[in-house]
């Protein structure tokens, strides 16, 4: 299968000298969704980071559909990232000003391009918000928030959407949601998801599950269960400095 992200030999050093991604080598195939978990610090967010085109790798490379995101300048970046990256953070970051449809098209405006208003309607009406394109952010609960959040992320046809802890502050009915509508734009409509988080219940609902353990890759898990997760989490300390599972 084609990898739609890939991040060859990928290095971070932050100032002040702390190394975060220390040699990570990873591909992110076409119609996936991948979690990636591992101890607070391990580089998590450096990885997505550093993946998504929000930040540069201090060594390596990183490939997003065939492009080249270290290769290319800082004006060109944002703009690939603004067409072709779909972000989802744990607070949603929705302007409390702009009604439901009007923060989905936000991405695409912001990048250029004029919302086709009959497709935005169809996002929202598969994403559960048919009904609620005129409400502001304030009037709909967290859980609605976040689906906004991925219709946003969904409107602009991104080669992949980066999502960030998506579920960290929903409560469990509302993270089930938002974890199971992530499965299905990848399972049924063929996006490609990497979501970093810290819970063994929400890497469960990805296919497979990348372990990162002091910047370094720490193995991997296929359909994983929650358990097979946390088993794995809780040894991770076990292998730090040793051998890939
Ligand atoms: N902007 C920064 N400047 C300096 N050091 C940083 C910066 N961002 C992260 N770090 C350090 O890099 C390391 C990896 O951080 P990162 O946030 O990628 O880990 P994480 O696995 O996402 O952690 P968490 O699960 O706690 O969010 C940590 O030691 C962190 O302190």
């Amino acid at each position: 299968m084609t990898d739609i992200v890939r991040v060859e030999e990928l290095y971070k050093t932050y100032e002040g000298g702390v190394t975060a991604l220390d040699g990570v080598t990873a591909g992110f195939p076409a119609g996936s969704f991948t979690a990636v978990m591992g101890p607070s610090g391990s580089g998590k967010s450096t990885l997505l980071h550093c993946a998504a085109g929000l930040d540069r790798p201090t060594g390596g490379r990183v490939f997003i559909d065939g492009t080249e995101l270290t290769a290319t300048k800082d004006t060109p970046m944002t703009k690939f990232r603004r067409t072709r990256v779909g972000f989802v953070f744990q607070d949603h970051n929705l302007l409390p000003s702009l009604t439901v449809e009007q923060n989905t098209v936000l991405s695409l405006r912001l990048a250029g391009r004029r919302p086709d208003r009959r497709r935005v309607r169809g996002v929202l009406e598969h994403l559960g918000l048919g009904d609620r394109p005129a409400e502001l952010p304030e009037r709909l609960s967290g859980g609605q928030r976040q689906r906004v959040a991925v219709a946003r992320a969904l409107v602009t046809e991104p080669a992949v959407i980066f999502a960030d802890e998506p579920t960290g502050a929903l409560d469990l009915r509302s993270a089930r949601g938002v974890l199971t509508l992530l499965r299905t734009i990848v399972h049924d409509h063929g996006r490609t998801v990497v979501m970093v988080t810290h819970d063994p219940v929400a890497a469960a609902y990805a296919d497979s599950v990348l372990f990162l353990a002091d910047g370094r890759l720490a193995g991997s898990l296929h359909a994983p269960s929650a358990d097979a997760v946390a088993e794995r989490l809780a040894h991770l300390g076990d292998q730090v400095g040793g051998v890939l599972a």
